[in-house]
C-alpha cells in the first residue's frame, strides 16, 4: 500500500467514527466514548499519549507501532466527537510544508 492510500484509512477511519458516534454504546467503543464525553475522550488522548512515550523510550518496536495506532485513533475520535473535519488539520499541515519549525519558532520571537 503506498503513502496515498494510507491517507484514505485515515479518511475511512473518519467516516467509520463519524457514523459510530450515533451508535449504540453497547455495540460500539466510539459510541462508548462519545456517551462518556468529551473529557473522557481527552483523558484518553493524553493516556495514549503517555503510553507512546512509554513505548518509545523503553519499548520495542511493535509496541511503539501500536501505542502510535492508539495515540492516533484516540486522537481522531477527539477530532470527531469535536465535529472537526480531518481535512483541516491536513491542511493545518500542507500550509507548514516547507517551513522550517526553526524559522517559525524565530518569526515568533522577533
Ligand atoms: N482503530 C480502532 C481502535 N484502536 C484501538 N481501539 C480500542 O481502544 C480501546 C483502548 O483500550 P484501553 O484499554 O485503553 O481502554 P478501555 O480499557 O476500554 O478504557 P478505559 O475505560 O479503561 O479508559 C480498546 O478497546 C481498543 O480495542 C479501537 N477501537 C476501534 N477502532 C476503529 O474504530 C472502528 C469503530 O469501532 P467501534 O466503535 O467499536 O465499532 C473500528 O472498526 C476500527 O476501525
Amino acid at each position: 500500500m503506498n503513502h496515498k492510500a494510507r491517507m484514505d484509512t485515515l479518511t475511512r477511519l473518519e467516516t467509520t467514527i463519524a457514523q459510530r458516534l450515533a451508535a449504540s454504546p453497547e455495540t460500539s467503543y466510539v459510541a462508548k466514548l462519545h456517551a462518556k464525553g468529551l473529557a473522557k475522550i481527552a483523558q484518553k488522548v493524553g493516556e495514549e499519549a503517555t503510553e507512546t512515550v512509554i513505548a518509545a523510550l523503553a519499548g520495542d518496536e511493535a509496541e511503539l507501532v501500536g501505542e502510535a495506532a492508539d495515540l492516533i485513533f484516540h486522537l481522531m475520535v477527539l477530532l470527531g466527537e469535536k465535529r472537526v473535519p480531518l481535512d483541516r488539520v491536513l491542511a493545518e499541515l500542507d500550509r507548514r510544508e516547507g517551513v522550517s519549525g526553526l524559522d517559525e519558532k524565530a518569526s515568533r520571537s522577533a
